[in-house]
């Protein structure tokens, strides 16, 4: 694709990549007011957000050194819109998006400007994340805590704050008082007891997520000159997966855009709310159109599925939103036969079996790879892979559970990782032999690293050729890959060394706590080893390490934002969704959001060894409401 760095005049702008957008997204990528985009799954929110990117850019509406903020909720969405604008744009234009998590954004206000907070809130500047759990919080109100003061309560009124809900409600509940709570309610006192202990009870501080989006809130509440530069860097915000915000997220871009002339733009889908656990908001969009003022655009397309898909879709998102309108399913079927089904087994074994042995007669007759394929479960990945995997093995298609952890980092987690990225696109450079494109992102990503600007010709012709000799020294050093784990750790410690582990601390804020990049070096050197085993060539243990000829196994949460050809999802059954009556809404959400991932087909499978249907009726009802069928397969 051409993609040009000259300015283009707004009403001659067309939209990159596809061939038209829906009326209503060419409105709100031109638009220059607050919009909240709720639209089904398939709609094409992410593209809308990559398009707007490159409109703001290429116009110049967004004009250099002004920038754009986008934050997502997943650190591989975030990854995702960034690629798709660095696809679209050329890179002087794609290098002023600054695509990133929630969490990464609130660390890095923190690491910028947390030691001007006021001292009570301070944290130590070498803090480390944490990931409390309920037992720990019921360790701290039931073992750890004393009687209050007799002004508060008593230790009866500790005692009477609900565990579960002592982070969501009181911890991280609402804004922090800058100077402390006056007159304390027991579970404020207890609160903040929490709070100094965290941040001042060791010789560093140690914070959750939730906590530094707090801290981060203040920060910028009491600290005008810090709210202002953010302001006048960023005219523009985008929030994907707007469903999932949580209050804490909200305040703080409360705190800096609103009211000012930063226009936001907020993407999302109400029936894939399945955050909510982890403190999503009730109704974030009702909530930013009013304080915002924004303006509702719906959009009525689907791209991504067929239209018999679509049309199941439907009668499923009814069940989550009466008035939701059907979609205009703009993709065509491609195959034969059902494109939805229950498939009964007789046991997990059949079922095992009857799967590897149906995607591998599929892969054949369509031209299908691995990846057009995914397998999901609720939950417990680990316990389903261990009985498809062989089966899947059998029939020569590797299978990967994506879920599975590698030393202490989650597989998907790493492939995501800046720092496994740049690891894989320095070795593909050096030792594979079509490695054109590899070229490009290595020069890129090292030109951040190494704070080059894009049009310092001569500072990228000197990268370019240390990047060169480098290359070439690793090739002749490591023909094929390294036999044995302080081999394979050595040859990663010399790329880690060489690209500077003080430059990717730096350019990357999750580096600067918590020894996370340790674990995630020692995980990618794991991974690579186990990649590179039985003595294959570099290429092959390369895709091995990126799963590019696997069929991932994935949770259903794991998969908000993919999409496959194929989704097989594993364990229709009371088992699997034990936890159906608690929060129905959110189960099925769960459920749309499977369903959805699908381009051209979904089926489902039971075996009754897993348990019953009787639970999860509702779901069973909704797909016979559909014309869903079931066959006794094996
Ligand atoms: N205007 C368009 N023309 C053609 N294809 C498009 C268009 N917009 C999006 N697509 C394609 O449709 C698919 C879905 O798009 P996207 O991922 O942006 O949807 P989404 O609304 O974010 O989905 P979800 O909420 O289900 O994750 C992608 O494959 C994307 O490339």
């Amino acid at each position: 694709m051409l993609v040009l760095s000259r300015r283009v005049r707004p009403d001659q702008w067309q939209p990159v990549g596809v061939a038209a957008l829906e009326a209503n997204a060419l409105d709100v990528v031109r638009s220059s007011d607050n919009r909240s985009v709720i639209a089904g799954p398939g709609a094409g929110k992410t593209e809308l957000l990559a398009q707007r990117a490159a409109y703001l850019l290429q116009t110049g509406t967004a004009p250099r050194p002004r920038r754009i903020l986008a934050i997502s909720f997943k650190r591989d969405a975030a990854v995702n819109l960034a690629a798709r604008v660095a696809q679209r744009c050329h890179r002087d234009h794609a290098g002023r998006l600054d695509s990133m998590t929630f969490d990464a954004f609130a660390t890095g206000l923190i690491d910028r400007f947390g030691q001007a907070l006021p001292s009570r809130w301070r944290p130590t500047p070498d803090y480390e994340i944490i990931f409390p759990g309920e037992r720990d919080f019921r360790d701290f109100l039931q073992n750890q805590l004393g009687s209050p003061p007799v002004s508060v309560g008593t230790y009866a009124d500790l005692q009477a704050i609900a565990v579960k809900s002592f982070e969501r409600r009181h911890l991280v509940g609402t804004r922090l008082p800058a100077g402390g709570w006056d007159s304390p309610t027991p579970a404020q006192w207890a609160a903040d007891q929490y709070w100094q202990s965290s941040l001042h009870g060791a010789s560093k501080s140690y914070l959750s997520f939730p906590m530094i989006g707090r801290l981060a809130e203040l920060l910028l509440r009491v600290n005008p000159m810090a709210r202002e530069a953010l302001r006048l860097t960023y005219p523009h915000l985008f929030m994907d997966e707007f469903q999932d915000t949580t209050q804490i997220q909200y305040d703080l871009v409360q705190t800096i855009f609103m009211g000012t002339g930063t226009v936001i733009t907020a993407v999302g889908d109400n029936k894939q709310q399945i955050m909510r656990w982890a403190m999503a908001m009730d109704a974030p969009f009702a909530a930013f159109e009013a304080d915002f003022g924004a303006t509702r655009t719906p959009l009525y397309n689907n791209y991504r599925s067929s239209p018999n898909l679509v049309r199941i879709q439907h009668v499923l998102a009814q069940a989550l939103d009466a008035k939701s309108a059907k979609s205009v399913a703009m993709a065509a079927g491609s195959i034969t036969g059902e494109s939805c089904a229950i498939w009964d087994f007789s046991s997990a074994q059949a079922e095992a079996t009857h799967l590897a042995a149906f995607v591998a007669a599929e892969m054949k007759t369509h031209d299908l790879s691995p990846r057009d394929f995914v397998l999901l479960v609720r939950q417990k990945a680990g316990d389903y892979a261990a009985v498809l995997e062989p089966a899947f093995a059998a029939r020569g298609i590797p299978l990967r559970n994506e879920a599975g952890m590698v030393g202490q980092v989650m597989l998907q987690e790493l492939l995501a990782e800046e720092v496994s990225e740049l690891l894989v696109a320095i070795l593909r450079l050096a030792v594979c032999q079509a490695s054109g494109r590899y070229w490009t992102l290595c020069q890129d990503s090292l030109g951040i690293l190494r704070g080059i600007a894009p049009d310092d010709e001569a500072a990228q012709a000197r990268l370019a050729s240390d990047l060169d000799s480098f290359a070439l020294d690793l090739l002749a050093a490591h023909v094929s890959p390294p036999v044995g784990k302080p081999n394979v750790r050595s040859v990663v410690d010399r790329i880690i060394s060489w690209i500077g582990r003080d430059r990717i601390v730096a350019a990357y804020p999750a580096y600067r706590q918590g020894g996370w990049l340790d674990k995630v070096i020692d995980a990618a050197a794991g991974h690579l080893h186990i990649s590179a085993g039985n003595g294959v060539d570099w290429e092959t243990a390369l895709d091995t390490y990126e799963g590019l000829h696997a069929i991932p196994l994935m949770t259903i949460h794991k998969s908000k934002g993919l999409e496959y050809h194929s989704v097989i999802f594993v364990g229709l059954d009371d088992g699997a969704w034990w936890s159906f009556d608690k929060d129905q809404i959110e189960a099925t959400a769960g459920f749309f959001v499977a369903f959805t991932r699908a381009k051209q087909r979904v089926l489902f499978t039971y075996t009754a060894h897993r348990g019953n249907r009787s639970k999860i009726a509702t779901l069973h009802n909704l797909l016979r409401l559909a014309g869903i069928q079931t066959h006794q397969i094996a």
